[in-house]
């Protein structure tokens, strides 16, 4: 996908020159990007900022018709934009709180949805029954939507959003901005609506949390590739070439700096950052030479991980 980006030069002359001669330049946004995902997955879509996720999230909801390349969804051709198509999808983009008409009730709001989308009767009833229920809706589907605070404007919203029960959401960072306990809400409720409707998800966000909490599979994209898909465990192995070890030894002036990069000392705790295929023979060296207390090799954070993958990424990237 490229966008076609006006350019011009700072000031007043280039402001007017730029109205009769117009010069482009073009942003290639999403290229070389082709994965698959199964019915019922939920996928972590993850990249840095300007990476191309947003980009390939409206190309797959049929907002964006991309310059070249292909794209089934469903079997459909998002951006075909087929009324079947749309019925089963939906494109979240932040928290997204309801609002549009305040004067209404938000049950008004629901029945608007319904018709909208054409949702016969007992399958909106169940569908709303079962989002009051999972968002805590019951006290405030009979009010206004202006008296709402803005965590019921967000459930509400939420739910609006999914009354129609999509098969497939797209979900764009819809934690950003949430304080910890509306964020909580946010990410406990998508993983039990996937569980419970067996939705699809492909989801962007920068909280590890989230990611940590709901996505089994990654998709890491840079600079509109795909530089990993596999699942999250994997990813340390393949970005992370280290471990950390955590000893704590009995022994008087004891040195573990032979064993590893030093990240944090306190008295006889130790705390290594060690090659992942260094880590039996430092282990096994501390071990018989050192009064070991207690040892421990553990894979770095998540967040760790991301942060060496995007290092290495721009590294790559800078050097090519
Ligand atoms: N409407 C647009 N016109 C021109 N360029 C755009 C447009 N939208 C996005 N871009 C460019 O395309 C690239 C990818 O943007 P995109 O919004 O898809 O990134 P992203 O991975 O979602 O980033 P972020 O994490 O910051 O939201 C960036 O270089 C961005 O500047």
């Amino acid at each position: 996908m490229t966008y076609r980006v006006p350019v011009r030069d700072a000031g007043l002359i280039a402001a007017v020159r730029a109205v009769v001669q117009r010069r482009y330049r073009d942003v290639h946004a999403v290229r070389n990007l082709t994965f698959q995902i199964a019915p019922g997955q939920v996928v972590g879509f993850l990249g840095r900022n300007g990476a191309g996720k947003t980009t390939t999230m409206k190309i797959l909801a049929g907002i964006l018709h991309p310059t070249s390349g292909r794209v089934r969804v469903l079997g459909q051709i998002p951006w075909r934009r087929q009324n079947q198509y749309l019925r089963e999808i939906a494109l979240i983009r932040g928290s997204q709180p309801i609002g549009d008409a305040p004067e209404l009730t938000v049950l008004d709001s629901f029945r608007y949805q319904q018709v909208l989308y054409d949702i016969a009767e007992p399958h909106f009833k169940r569908n709303l029954a079962e989002l009051s229920a999972l968002l805590d809706l019951d006290r405030v589907l009979q009010r206004q939507v202006r008296a709402l605070s803005l965590g019921e404007r967000m459930r509400a919203g939420l739910a609006l959003a999914l009354v129609y029960r999509p098969k497939i959401l797209f979900l764009d960072e819809p934690t950003i901005g949430l304080d910890v306990s509306a964020a909580k809400t946010v990410r406990t409720f998508i993983g039990e609506y996937a569980a419970q409707t067996g939705a699809t998800v492909l989801l962007t966000s920068h909280s590890m949390t989230d990611v940590e909490s709901l996505c089994p599979r990654l998709i890491l994209v840079d600079d509109g590739a795909i530089a990993f898909d596999g699942r999250r465990n994997e990813l340390s192995s393949a970005f992370a070439p280290t471990k950390l070890v955590r000893v704590s030894v009995t022994d008087d002036n004891p040195d573990l700096t032979p064993y590893g990069d030093v990240l944090r000392r306190d008295e006889n705790h130790w705390l290594l950052r060690v090659d992942r295929d260094a880590v039996p023979e430092a282990t096994s060296r501390i071990l018989s030479r050192f009064a070991v207390a207690d040892l421990s090799v553990e894979e770095p954070s998540l967040e760790d991980v991301i942060d060496q993958a995007y290092h290495r990424l721009r590294q790559v990237k800078d050097a090519g």
